[in-house]
């Protein structure tokens, strides 16, 4: 199983489509938390509107789990997605915690143009006619994106602020990356088997959300309450 994990799809992806993941894994706001210039101002823009794009992304969770329900019928595709949707039950009130932390008030908070267009596009993966296959690629993908990203920040070498580590510990942390290697099989196991069209679909989403997650990194530096939407 682990090897042919390594050679699938999604790892030919990553690959193929290389410079977008490094933008989408290495942006500057991460490298900047990484080597501990990150503007505090950019982090609490970015944690106001992650919380806001996480409500949508737990709906979202929801309907893969539906999907996996109907399609698959496999109880262990669903027990992996569970476990994420319980991580971001986790994620939800830890959001509320680190914004007192930092001051940020969470009902204050409106989406910017990046989030609104990245939640609506989770919104067009909810419908009947994507397919799972599609769906869990994307889902893989999303989780993918944090979870190398925050990780990056707590490699030897990095100097993070302390006040920052636990926010890459949430996505960087083992058990995390266990989970995402999980989504990947099964996404993996899915698109071995999937028709050209879906496999095109799948590619072609994968792309969508690795440029979603780059606008999204890049709302950090915008100023918050900016009407750009
Ligand atoms: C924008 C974004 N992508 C991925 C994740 C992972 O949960 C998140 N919280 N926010």
């Amino acid at each position: 199983m682990e090897e042919e994990a390594e050679n699938g799809m999604i790892e030919t992806w990553v690959k193929k489509h290389r410079l977008i993941y490094i933008g989408a894994t290495r942006h500057p706001f991460i490298l900047s938390i990484r080597d501990g210039t990150v503007d505090l101002s950019h982090f609490k823009t970015w944690l106001g509107q992650d919380y806001l794009f996480v409500r949508a992304f737990v709906a979202f969770a929801a309907n893969v789990l539906i999907k996996a329900y109907k399609e698959s019928g496999n109880s262990s595709d669903m027990d992996v997605i569970l476990t994420g949707m319980a991580a971001l039950n986790d994620e939800i009130a830890w959001f509320k915690r680190e914004a007192i932390k930092w001051g940020v008030s969470l009902s204050d908070i409106h989406p910017q143009k990046a989030n609104l267009k990245y939640c609506r596009f989770l919104e067009s993966l909810m419908s009947p006619e994507v397919e799972h296959t599609v769906a869990i690629t994307a889902f893989c993908a999303i989780e993918a994106v944090y979870q190398e990203s925050f990780a990056h920040c707590l490699e030897e070498g990095s100097t993070t602020p302390p006040e920052l580590q636990e926010t890459c510990q949430r996505w960087g942390n083992e058990q995390f990356g266990q989970y995402c290697h999980s989504l990947r099989e099964i996404a993996n196991g899915r698109l071995k088997k999937a028709s050209d069209d879906i496999l095109k679909k799948s590619e072609v989403v994968f792309l969508e959300i690795l440029e979603h997650e780059v606008e999204f990194w890049n709302m950090s530096s915008r100023v918050a309450g900016a009407k750009d939407q």
